[in-house]
């Protein structure tokens, strides 16, 4: 147990634990002032057994209950405070902190854990931190406390009941780190069906329009089921794991009661304890168990935070992709891309690429779908790390950059936009925090945006739904560019777009382009024969290699998949066979 609070405390941080420490200490002074209840009883009984002055003994009784219980107050109230706030600002702090760290994380890892175990980390694990946990370690520490504090006042009348107290206490201890041990498993199993749980919602909420036009709606409910119904027997069983323990902890308490209370009573017959002392030793056998009892209820639940926090510490202890990055500013904006080699686990995508691209021209990248053309990409912007070979920006590799020094670099026009659940305006800021209202219009205008949006309710406050929810395909296109306007960086990335643009979109969406792309460098994926021909360069991508390169003109002069596309028209639809 007390491992499992070094561990919480180390988690919370220094501030946060400082917190929880003072709470503690509080915790101790309540604890004492919650254990004055035995003199205070013990004063009214002495004026009853001295017979004179029992008024005196009474006032005098009422002075210490006075002091035990607004001084129990003040401590409850302080501690509350202490406790709810180190709790929430840990799970808040810890969020950020994670949030923050899962961007430098190599993109593997989001390949090899579900957005929904990510989520659950994020949110249910922090909850349990920030509240439950909280409430288990400060409550178990009180109880713990609680039951020190009267044994010291059981000590200070008589040795012989404390010895007894401790036993009864060392005993319920012995049972109460078996029943620890005993529900480690079940409390990891129950932690592992939330997440699970959590993990099947958001796959159902994600892939709800599939669901329906698929008519999945059974498959799918089916696994939710599943998942809710493991979460319900997880939970029940760590129950039914701790209840003999409880039950026997409760027994263990209820036995040293009986025995302070017989024990006490015997020693008064024999003459070796006052009737006063025997009296009150028998109130405090009843005090303990409340202290013990919490302790026991609270503390089956200790190993649950240790699961937590070790969760939550997996996460924030992954490593970086740029630790050694340093802040850098490339001189020019050249791109090498000298013989890379890639694999998504132990499948080859990249098979020795290399390639030049020059600051300020146009890169088509095309081939057939699959082929590695996206991959390519990423790799150029280190969302991914190459296996072999090197990627250098400005003759630096972009492996030396920090990640953020790098992404200044970079903006990115994905076919699939997502948008966050904010106002546009904000949408379009994400490219420039701190960009003007001006500058927002201004970079909406040059992305063909600011017609459509001036058209909403509430123009560029207007809030759009989580993913762009509310905007069509093309709409969200445009706000994704007017974002990279804004950011003004010198690389663009585009993935063309093929899907959502009628004629009049397309028109619109040319526009956009050519207003971002203007004295940049840019790498595109491309599927459109018109912009290909104009493109500096031509890079087809077949396989994971490059099977060809060069412009439109010599490209077609020689007999490759470039021609062969072309000729065949199907390169006026698409690239992708
Ligand atoms: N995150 C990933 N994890 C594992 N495999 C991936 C991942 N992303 C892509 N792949 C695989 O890598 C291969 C190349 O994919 P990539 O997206 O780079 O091809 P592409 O040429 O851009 O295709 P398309 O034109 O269809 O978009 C594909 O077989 C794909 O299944």
């Amino acid at each position: 147990m007390f491992g499992v609070l070094k561990k919480f405390f180390l988690f919370s941080g220094k501030e946060n634990s400082r917190k929880f420490k003072r709470s503690i200490v509080i915790s101790l002074i309540d604890a004492l002032a919650s254990a004055l209840k035995i003199p205070a009883i013990m004063c009214v009984l002495m004026g009853v057994i001295e017979g004179k002055d029992l008024g005196k003994y009474i006032l005098g009784s009422i002075a210490i209950m006075a002091v035990s219980i607004v001084v129990g107050i003040l401590c409850k109230m302080s501690s509350t405070v202490l406790q709810t706030e180190g709790g929430y600002t840990t799970a808040a702090f810890k969020r950020i902190e994670m949030a923050e760290h899962l961007r430098y994380v190599p993109m593997g890892y989001f390949n090899s854990n579900s957005i929904g175990e990510i989520a659950s980390v994020t949110t249910n694990t922090m909850e349990n931190l920030g509240d439950v946990a909280t409430r288990v370690v400060m409550l178990t520490t009180q109880g713990l406390l609680e039951t020190s504090m009267i044994i010291l006042m059981i000590l200070l009348c008589d040795w012989r009941i404390a010895l007894v107290s401790l036993v009864g206490v060392a005993i319920f201890l012995v049972i109460n780190t078996v029943m620890q041990n005993a529900g480690k498993q079940a409390s990891s199993a129950k932690v592992d069906c939330d997440t699970e749980l959590i993990n099947q919602t958001m796959e159902y909420i994600q892939g709800i329009s599939e669901v329906k036009s698929y008519n999945l709606i059974g498959k799918q409910t089916k696994r939710l089921n599943a998942a809710n119904e493991a979460c319900v027997r997880a939970n029940v069983k760590m129950e039914l794991v701790y209840v003999p323990y409880h039950f026997l902890q409760s027994i263990v308490t209820k036995l040293t009661g009986v025995a302070i209370i017989g024990l006490s009573a015997y020693f008064y017959i024999n003459g070796s304890m006052s009737v006063l002392y025997a009296v009150g030793m028998s109130i405090a056998a009843f005090m303990l168990y409340g202290g013990l009892e919490t302790m026991g209820t609270f503390s089956s639940l200790i190993h649950v935070v240790s699961v937590c926090v070790d969760k939550a510490n997996v996460v924030l202890g992954l490593d970086t992709m740029d630790i050694d990055g340093k802040e850098l500013n490339p001189e020019n904006h050249d791109i090498e891309v000298k013989n890379i080699e890639f694999s998504y686990d132990k499948r080859k995508i990249i098979d020795g690429i290399s390639l030049t691209i020059p600051e300020k021209t146009t890169t088509a990248i095309v081939g057939p779908s699959g082929g590695g053309k996206t991959t390519l990409c990423n790799l150029i912007a280190r969302f991914w790390d190459v296996d072999s070979g090197e990627i250098t920006l400005g003759g630096t590799n972009v492996k030396d950059y920090s990640m953020n020094s790098l992404m200044n670099n970079f903006s990115f026009v994905f076919q699939n936009v997502y948008l966050f659940a904010d106002t546009i305006e904000n949408n379009i800021k994400f490219g420039r925090p701190e960009a003007t209202h001006e500058e927002v219009v201004e970079a909406a205008k040059k992305a063909c945006c600011h017609d459509f949006i001036s058209k909403l309710p509430d123009g560029y406050n207007t809030v759009i739904g989580e993913g762009g929810a509310t905007l069509s395909g093309g709409e969200k296109q445009r706000i994704s560019i007017a974002r990279a306007i804004m950011k003004d960086s010198p690389i663009i990335i585009l993935d063309e777009a093929t899907a959502n643009v009628d004629p009049e979109n397309e028109r619109e969406l040319t526009l956009a382009v050519d207003a971002l792309t203007k004295e940049k460098t840019i790498i595109m994926i491309a599927h459109r024969l018109k912009t290909v021909r104009h493109a500096d360069q031509i890079v087809v991508v077949d396989r994971g290699r490059i099977a060809q390169k060069g412009t439109h003109e010599e490209l077609m002069k020689q007999d490759g998949i470039y021609r062969r596309f072309v000729d065949s028209r199907e390169l006026a639809v698409s690239w992708k066979i």
